[in-house]
């Protein structure tokens, strides 16, 4: 995107940050949708003039940028994946305007869920959930696409041994199924969920090594959709709201594993490496998908002072931390993909 101006190389764009929208849907059972997005668009535009010869006659005002947002809000008759509504926007400013090149259009949807009162679903109640699902859609003048999907602030944890559970088949030591094993009726086993041993040990090392540990993290995860043009992005109206929920699913079972056994995590890097690999292998549409999962530390708490020891750790009380954090992050890609 660099071009050549007064013999430098030269980028730039322009764009409105932070616009916050809510659009309301109305069946005509009374039922009530709500959306709540913060949208970021940035362009790319042949507005140079402005920034070397005090000309803005090529500029598309960030003010008439965020009009825009709640002019194409009002427009959406119908209830649509905040995915849909990024390309839209984005759509909009490819072919509205003959300067720009390249729209880039970034959405964080607020998790407003409906409220259960009574075991009911309520018609015009919400209640604010917890992670956000966001998008970032750009698009080219040539219609040519790239759409990428995410989650943020996907908090989880998982506690240690799950002691003597009756489980229907085999397990090897480590807690992890296996599959070669054949069936017996019912054991009693003793599951370790996370641990973390076998690393560099030198003179600044004193973590211990450990099979039973506390494993919380903050995922934040990116998907890439393989569409590459307009042209392609399926048709069905709510098809990328149900892929969230889906990828987020498959992101959350490989984390916990199976309800009554749980699955062992010798690392978060090995534990970051098969979610991300069960989301590739469970959608064709997606060809790329980078996880950021921080390590989260409940340290241990023991206590003593002169007269002895006033708490014993023993597997029961931590001290929950926010930092320092642990970061660990990986892409995971198809070979073919261009993330
Ligand atoms: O799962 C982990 N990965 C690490 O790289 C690491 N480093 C550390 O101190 N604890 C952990 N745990």
């Amino acid at each position: 995107m660099a071009e050549r101006v007064e013999g430098f190389n030269f980028e730039q764009r322009h764009g409105k940050e932070r616009v916050r929208v809510a659009r309301l849907w109305k069946t005509k059972e009374g039922k009530h949708y709500v959306v709540e997005w913060r949208v970021g668009i940035s362009l790319f535009s042949d507005c140079v003039n402005s920034y070397l010869r005090d000309d803005n006659s090529d500029i598309v005002a960030t003010d008439t940028m965020k009009n825009t947002v709640y002019a194409k809000a009002k427009e959406c008759s119908e209830i649509l994946s905040v995915e849909n509504f990024a390309i839209e926007l984005a759509k909009h400013f490819i072919s509205f305007y003959r300067q720009v090149t390249t729209a880039i259009v970034n959405i964080v949807e607020k998790p407003w869920e409906r409220i259960i009162v009574d075991g009911q679903p309520h018609m015009h109640g919400f209640k604010l959930g917890s992670e956000r699902h966001t998008v970032e859609a750009i698009v080219k003048k040539s219609g040519a696409l790239q759409l990428t999907s995410g989650v943020e602030g996907l908090s989880v944890l998982k506690t240690t041994k799950l002691k003597f559970i009756k489980c229907p088949i085999m397990f090897r030591g480590k807690g992890q199924p296996d599959a070669q094993a054949s069936c017996i009726n019912a054991v009693w086993i003793c599951c370790e969920q996370s641990g973390f041993e076998g690393f560099i040990r030198d003179k600044y090392t004193a973590l211990p090594e450990t099979r039973e540990r506390m494993l919380a993290t903050e995922v934040t995860g990116l998907w890439r959709y393989s569409y590459e043009s307009l042209s392609s992005v399926p048709q069905k109206p709510l098809y990328f709201m149900e892929r969230y929920g889906d990828v987020k699913r498959v992101l959350l079972e490989t984390f916990f594993g199976p309800p009554n056994v749980g699955v062992y995590s010798p690392s978060v890097q090995s534990t970051l490496y098969q979610m991300a690999r069960a989301t590739l292998n469970r959608f064709p549409d997606i060809d790329s998908v980078q996880l950021k999962m921080p390590n989260i530390h409940f340290l241990p708490v023991n206590i003593s002072n002169t007269g002895g020891q006033i708490v014993k750790f023993n597997d029961d009380v931590y001290l929950p931390t926010d930092e320092p954090h642990g970061s660990i992050q990986a892409t995971l890609s198809c070979f073919w993909s261009k993330m």
